[in-house]
């Protein structure tokens, strides 16, 4: 689990190290690792480093240092002044200063571009000189390695502002939200995280990896049955969105379901003549999903009541989540896009994307529920305020019927008896890494068909 943290917590982190250790080399440790990676990118040729005023300039100074020992490096101070032993040891070290005319020329015999203009102290944006500079990396096609951030992102925000478009970045100590919030991240490229000795303590936000899903997933042992396994009733589809039924079966059978039993409006004989193990009509369960596929459904506030009077923890998805009961859905688990997430919220869907964390924190903290926001970036939030990013993967999940899938998913990880915030970080990321296994476009029915083999790969890592 990789914590992340705003840059407000890792300036504290930092601050315990220099209490620990007052004469601590942390800008030397930051800038071996922007040479590092520079020079593993970007093996021979010039490297053109763009410095700013604050100590993520220095970072860059003193990497501009090490690079020179071995190799061509120009550095260009772009906003006039810069870290002033860092600039003496980039120039005692060979490195060649240039202005913005000569950085901007000197672009096309680079190899690769080193963006220390900004990092944590960054507000969003760049002057017009450097935006200029850095639209031209791109235009050009030079390679561009950030340190810390691509100057021009806040470190904590999710939105993107006039910036660099880096192919990696080298960040410190732990991610920051803008390395993991989309659209931000995609600004970022390849995120390399130093360990320049700072801890990262437990926070609110942090995002789960692949050893994360292995260690949770539910792997039935030698006493479990059926029942064990969990029960899920399944109140997906109707007869004008029959293919919703369909998927959420797919979605629960290939994650592993103890029993799935259908009780939707969906033609029995659709379902059974697909999926023969699924039982027709409801009984005993553990967990239910509603919601995929019901359309303007007449009885919806009921069927969603019906849940919360007998207990049962719902995924609560599509068209049901409008009709939520009053009162707290502990144990529920509900799923929206941000769409679904604005028009709960009463807010348009533009802010959703660009406050993902605060909107879908505010449905748990209302709700009770865990909230699963799906799109790129698929945060977990629950009523405690603290959120998990699953596992993300490649944008081919983006289509009609994936959610249908991840419903089911998630309703059969519930039925197993994991708590809601879990089942919905299993969930999303299986369904990426499944992605992320198989490229192309496969359908979400054939994707959640390989889903079984991915899960056989994590239970045998374990
Ligand atoms: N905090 C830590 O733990 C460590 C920090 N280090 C480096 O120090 C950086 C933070 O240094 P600072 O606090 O000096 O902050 P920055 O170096 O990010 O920037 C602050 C300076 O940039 C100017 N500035 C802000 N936004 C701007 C914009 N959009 N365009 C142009 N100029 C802008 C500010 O006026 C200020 O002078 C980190 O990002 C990292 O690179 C590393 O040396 C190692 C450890």
């Amino acid at each position: 689990m990789r914590q992340i943290l705003t840059a407000k917590q890792l300036r504290a982190a930092e601050q315990r190290v220099f209490d620990a250790e007052p004469d601590v080399d942390l800008m030397g440790r930051a800038a071996q690792a922007v040479a590092r990676v520079t020079d593993a990118v970007v093996p021979t040729g010039t490297v053109l480093v763009a410095v700013g005023q604050g100590n993520n300039g220095g970072d860059g100074l003193f990497a501009a240092a090490r690079l020179a020992a071995h190799r061509p490096v120009l550095v260009w101070l772009a906003m006039g002044s810069a870290h002033e032993a860092g600039l003496e040891a980039a120039v005692v070290a060979g490195a060649q200063e240039v202005d913005a005319v000569g950085a901007i020329k000197a672009l096309a015999e680079c190899s690769v571009v080193v963006d220390a203009v900004t990092g944590l102290g960054s507000r969003p944006g760049l002057p017009a000189e450097v935006e200029t500079f850095a639209a031209a990396c791109q235009a050009q096609g030079v390679p561009v390695v950030a340190v810390d951030l691509p100057s021009g992102l806040g470190a904590d925000d999710a939105r993107v502002h006039p910036s660099f478009q880096a192919d990696h970045t080298v960040t410190f100590g732990a991610p920051k939200p803008c390395h993991v919030l989309n659209p931000a991240a995609s600004r970022c490229g390849v995120l390399h995280v130093a360990d320049i000795g700072i801890d990262a303590e437990p926070t609110m936000l942090r995002a789960a990896e692949e050893s994360d899903i292995a260690a949770w997933w539910p792997v039935p042992g030698a006493r479990s049955d059926k029942y064990s396994r969990g029960v899920l009733v399944l109140d997906t589809g109707s007869e004008s969105y029959p293919g919703a039924a369909l998927l959420s079966c797919a979605g629960a059978l290939h994650v592993g379901a103890g029993m799935v039993r259908y009780a939707g409006r969906a033609p029995s004989g659709l379902i059974m003549s697909r999926f023969p193990s699924v039982v027709i009509g409801d009984g005993r369960a553990e967990a239910t999903v509603l919601g995929s596929g019901w359309g303007d459904r007449d009885n919806a506030e009921s069927r969603v009541e019906w849940a919360k009077l007998h207990q049962l923890p719902a995924v609560v998805d599509a068209d049901a989540l409008y009709s939520l009961p009053s009162g707290r859905l502990d144990g529920w688990l509900l799923t929206p896009h941000a769409g679904e997430l604005a028009r709960i919220l009463g807010c348009t869907r533009a802010h959703v994307e660009s406050q993902p964390l605060e909107c879908v924190r505010e449905v748990a903290r209302t709700t009770g529920a865990a909230v699963l926001l799906k799109g790129a970036t698929q945060y977990v939030a629950e009523l405690s305020g603290r959120v998990t990013i699953a596992v993300p993967g490649p944008a081919w999940t983006a289509r009609a019927g994936s959610g249908d899938v991840l419903a089911g998913i998630c309703g059969a990880l519930l039925a197993s008896g994991l708590p809601a915030w879990k089942a919905g970080v299993l969930g999303a990321s299986i369904q990426a890494m499944t992605a992320a296994r198989n490229p192309g476009p496969y359908t979400p029915d054939e994707l959640s068909a390989r889903m079984p083999a991915v899960i056989a790969e994590l239970a045998a890592a374990r």
